[in-house]
């Protein structure tokens, strides 16, 4: 609780976490209320921003995320406070919150932006790393000069990214499944990128994804690790950039255990007895001893500060739950981003995944809801939870996600077609009813756009059959 000693200060609007969520909820409502003063409280000493934004179509988004001081935030947004110190108390009935530095904010309008952190599948073991933010990457990447061989488990972006990047060490992959990546793409997918893991890599100067994280050259804090801040940089791209000065002495070795189940038993001896710090038991039987193990396991919504004396309603994966206008169970309070979980009923070809475009629009949804609230007027659901769209690059293969890219949720009720040509592209189409639910596009395939329509038109295609898939057909043109 608040004390007399205590500086209580009021708000009409308070955004707490400076990620990609909270920034972008923050400028919308500064933008949108030039004559009000908006808070955002963050735990970190920088804040994430999109920059070079571009709509690739109607729901396709691509942008660059940059790491920044809170200072640059508000020299272009007056009106928006930026207040480094982490929340530890939420009063969601007294609409108050308390902060590390032991200010009381009273708002109005609250949305909580706090991420999400690394589920790990064991905790508090110093050879057991997850990988969120910059200071894990660095710790990772300062283990990784001296590793000789480290084990990933998971099936996810992380690993994806992870197994094709890292050099200079041998890397064990264990998968609990038949296939690789089984968070985003399918068998068939898996199959035509795994050759890319054998491979001569591409040489490039820098690492570059879809979607790049950039650390601002002139203020990043001093991080002891010379190279740092020339680099376009994330916890992830900064990652990639500081490895790809390591030494090469294994280049590229990585082998994949396929389908173990984890035993979350593993073995820890100490240096005198063993050869390896940490030994990772499969339930294949094999035992692998590494330098160190990386959990990228997926992740838990950042919600402890908030929970206790409140009445939240959670979601199975422990985010927030909130309704079509971003607002959880509490009154007044929104969320937005990787803490909450979408409870409205989704469209037919939407679903949440953590990703920094949903941050995106979440946050920004979540902004326009609370200023609609104040203002008394109506809004409704935004278009960019009509359909699930995600570019990225995997094992330096441009990959699209649309709508129900597995078939998830489709049980057996759907075919699929597919198009492949060995190192040139993978092209998967999920149909229900003749009718198009979702698409994976791997290589330059260019098809996106008119994927997307098909999927938000829901044209019939049993007409065509094959033939939509069919190379020789202007698919681009057949459809204008
Ligand atoms: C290694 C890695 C690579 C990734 N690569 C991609 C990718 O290529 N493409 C993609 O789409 N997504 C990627 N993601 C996922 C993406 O990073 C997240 O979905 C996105 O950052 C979520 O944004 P957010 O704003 O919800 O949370 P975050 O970015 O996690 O921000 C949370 C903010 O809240 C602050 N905070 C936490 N607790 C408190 C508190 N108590 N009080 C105040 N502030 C607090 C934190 O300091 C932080 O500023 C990646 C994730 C990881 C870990
Ligand atoms: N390019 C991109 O778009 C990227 C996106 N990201 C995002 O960042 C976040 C964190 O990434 P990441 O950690 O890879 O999470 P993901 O959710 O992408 O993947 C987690 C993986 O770990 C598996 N897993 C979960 N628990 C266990 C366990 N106990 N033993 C073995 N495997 C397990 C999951 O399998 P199952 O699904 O069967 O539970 C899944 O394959 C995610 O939100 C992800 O979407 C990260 C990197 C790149």
């Amino acid at each position: 609780m608040a004390t007399a000693s205590q500086s209580e200060v009021q708000f009409r609007f308070v955004v707490a976490g400076g990620g990609i969520a909270g920034v972008t909820c923050a400028q919308q409502l500064a933008s949108q209320f030039p004559s009000l003063d908006i808070v955002l409280l963050t735990a970190a000493p920088m804040v994430k921003t999109v920059s070079n934004f571009r709509q690739v179509s109607k729901t396709l988004e691509d942008f660059e995320v940059e790491e920044q001081p809170s200072s640059v935030l508000e020299e272009k947004y007056p009106n928006l406070k930026v207040i480094q110190s982490a929340v530890t108390v939420l009063h969601a009935k007294q609409h108050t919150l308390l902060t590390e530095n032991g200010q009381v904010f009273h708002y109005e309008k609250l949305c909580v932006c706090t991420g999400a952190r690394p589920k790990l599948i064991i905790q508090d073991n110093p050879h057991v790393l997850g990988i969120r933010d910059t200071d894990s990457a660095q710790e990772f990447q300062k283990r990784l000069s001296s590793a000789k061989r480290i084990v990933v488990v998971g099936n996810g972006g992380i690993a994806l990214e992870l197994v094709y990047e890292v050099e200079g060490c041998e890397v064990i992959w264990a998968v609990k499944d038949k296939a690789i990546g089984n968070a985003f793409i399918d068998a068939g997918a898996a199959q035509f990128i795994i050759p890319s893991l054998e491979a001569e890599k591409p040489k490039k100067a820098l690492p570059c994804k879809r979607t790049r994280y950039t650390t601002d050259k002139d203020t990043a804090p001093n991080t002891g690790i010379s190279g740092i801040v020339d680099c376009r940089s994330s916890p992830w791209t900064l990652l990639m950039c500081l490895m790809s000065s390591l030494p090469s002495q294994v280049s590229h070795r990585v082998h994949v255990e396929y389908e173990f189940l984890l035993l979350l038993k593993i073995a820890v001896f100490p240096f005198s007895t063993g050869v390896w710090p940490i030994y990772a038991q499969l339930s294949n039987g094999k035992t692998y001893g590494c330098d160190f193990i990386v959990s990228a396991t997926g992740v838990v919504p950042n919600t402890e500060p908030f929970l206790h004396g409140n009445n939240f309603d959670l979601a199975e994966d422990h985010g927030l739950k909130v309704d079509e206008h971003m607002q959880t169970s509490e009154p007044d309070v929104y969320a937005a981003g990787d803490v909450c979980t979408a409870g409205w009923e989704p469209s037919a070809f939407w679903q949440q995944m953590r990703l920094w475009t949903q941050a995106r629009q979440m946050g920004w949804y979540a902004a326009r809801s609370m200023a609609a609230d104040i203002l008394g007027e109506a809004i409704e659901l935004d278009f960019c939870f009509e359909l699930f769209s995600h570019i990225t690059k995997f094992f330096n293969y441009k990959v699209v996600l649309l709508g129900k890219f597995n078939a998830q949720g489709l049980g057996q009720d759907h075919e699929l077609l597919v198009r492949c040509t060995k190192g040139l592209e993978y092209v998967k189409v999920v149909l229900r009813g003749g009718r198009m639910m979702g698409a994976i596009l791997i290589g330059e395939t260019d098809l996106e756009e008119t994927f997307e329509n098909l999927i938000l038109n829901q044209m019939d295609l049993s007409p065509y059959g094959q033939e939509l898939l069919n190379p020789n057909i202007d698919i681009e043109d057949y459809f204008d």
